[in-house]
């Protein structure tokens, strides 16, 4: 776990995080004194790697040399990160993995159909081939990289990237934004909901964009949360935030027995009514509109799900969510959470870094861990929380929790 997303969801004190910093607290002594071995031994290794001597030395000593030289990769690699996001913007907007798709191509040929000069394209291939969007093939010419096939092969990744253009804007100042000096961003506005004082009354324009954004990217996790989670002997599945009903028509297909309603803002419900009756699932799978804080939701059913919502919130609503989902269960039934989670081994960064400046700039929630979660969710009286595996926690995780088995009960048994 990184150490960003360990202090970022920290499950003794998930409530820090919604609580402004206090900017003028004086500094203490003890907030800066080594605490035991550990921190001196660190202190020493951080002068030694800050020295430039010692930055050479390690270059040019044979055992430490390799891991001087990875390290100096890493740094670099963040140092440049942004120039790499670019070249796949680019990449997305001039339909290059979809021309290639079709088989490699010259670089004239293919410099024509970008309308740009040969020296530019070879530019853009340049950057592209070490980035393995794309790759060298026979007489100059130039196929797909097996990034750029897997980037065709993601549904919704394009749309996303696309779409992060604005979140380029809203990091262009990003102590501002740590701050809280940067204003509206693109992303509150976008994600409309997000500071909205009466999010139900938001209007169909509001929320079109990032519903649709949600369906054709829901596609990539729908079928990875019910493998690991299948609608087996479900009667009645609820599906909170469940925007136009793409996850709630994929539980509807697996599980045929089970009744499906997906509950979302008016606006937003509206849209999964029109997309559930053209996909044929009208009369299966029901759209509810309304504000799941009101707590105001279809009770009886046996599972909830909440997917990719609670890390849009704050933990006071993130709460208050939790407990509208436990009493529209029935007792025993069951919560499922499933979203990106901070602290998943191999993608430390996704969750701390990305995903934590995301909802910074969207202006609420903040990725946790699956203990914060736990934390959360045994708070408000859920129990027997168990962490499903998923196909690929890097894009969604999965937290399963069991209402108690009668109304009122709130402790471990
Ligand atoms: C990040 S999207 C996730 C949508 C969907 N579950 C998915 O994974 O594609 C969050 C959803 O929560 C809905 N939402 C936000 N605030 C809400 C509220 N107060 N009541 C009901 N739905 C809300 C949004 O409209 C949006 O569809």
């Amino acid at each position: 776990m990184t150490a960003a997303a360990s202090a970022s969801s920290s499950p003794s004190s998930p409530s820090s995080t919604s609580s402004k910093t206090d900017v003028t607290r004086p500094m203490t002594q003890d907030d800066r004194a080594p605490h035991g071995l550990t921190d001196r031994f660190l202190a020493f290794r951080d002068r030694k790697v800050s020295d430039p001597k010692f930055q050479r030395w390690a270059a040019e000593t044979p055992l430490v040399r390799q891991r001087a030289k990875a390290r100096a990769r890493d740094l670099f690699d963040i140092v440049s990160g942004f120039v790499y996001s670019q070249v796949l913007l680019a990449t997305v907007r001039l339909k290059l993995c979809e021309i290639l798709a079709d088989g490699p191509i010259s670089v004239p040929a293919l410099a024509n159909r970008l309308a740009m000069t040969e020296d530019a394209t070879r530019r853009l291939l340049d950057a592209t081939t070490v980035l393995e969007l794309t790759a060298r093939r026979s007489n100059d010419r130039f196929g797909l990289g097996e990034l750029g096939a897997a980037l065709l092969g993601t549904p919704g990744l394009a749309a996303l990237i696309e779409h992060h253009a604005m979140f380029y804007k809203d990091l262009e100042d990003p102590v501002a934004l740590l701050r809280g000096h940067a204003g509206e961003t693109n992303l509150s506005r976008y994600w409309s909901y997000a500071r909205s004082e009466d999010a139900a009354a938001e209007s169909g324009d509001a929320v079109a964009e990032y519903s649709e954004l949600m369906s054709t990217s829901q596609e990539m996790i729908a079928d990875d949360i019910l493998a690991a989670f299948p609608p087996t002997g479900v009667k009645h599945w609820m599906d909170l935030g469940g925007g136009e009903g793409v996850f709630g028509a994929a539980v509807a297909r697996k599980g045929p027995h089970a009744k499906v309603t997906v509950f979302d803002l008016p606006a937003v419900a509206e849209r999964a009514r029109e997309r559930l009756k053209a996909a044929g699932l009208g009369d299966r799978v029901q759209a509810v509109g309304g504000d799941f804080r009101s707590g105001d939701l279809p009770k009886g059913v046996d599972v909830v799900s909440l997917v990719r919502v609670i890390h849009d919130h704050d933990d006071d609503v993130a709460l208050e969510v939790l407990r509208a989902a436990r009493q529209a269960l029935v007792p025993g039934g069951r919560l499922v959470i499933a979203e990106q989670m901070a602290g998943t081994r191999g993608a430390e960064p996704l969750g701390g870094a990305y995903f934590g400046f995301y909802l910074l700039a969207m202006g609420s929630g903040r990725p946790r861990t699956p203990e914060a979660l736990r934390w959360m969710v045994e708070r408000v009286g859920f129990r027997d929380v168990v962490l499903p595996r998923t196909r690929q926690p890097l894009l969604t995780r999965l937290l399963v929790a069991r209402a108690p088995d009668a109304p009122g009960q709130t402790a471990r048994s």
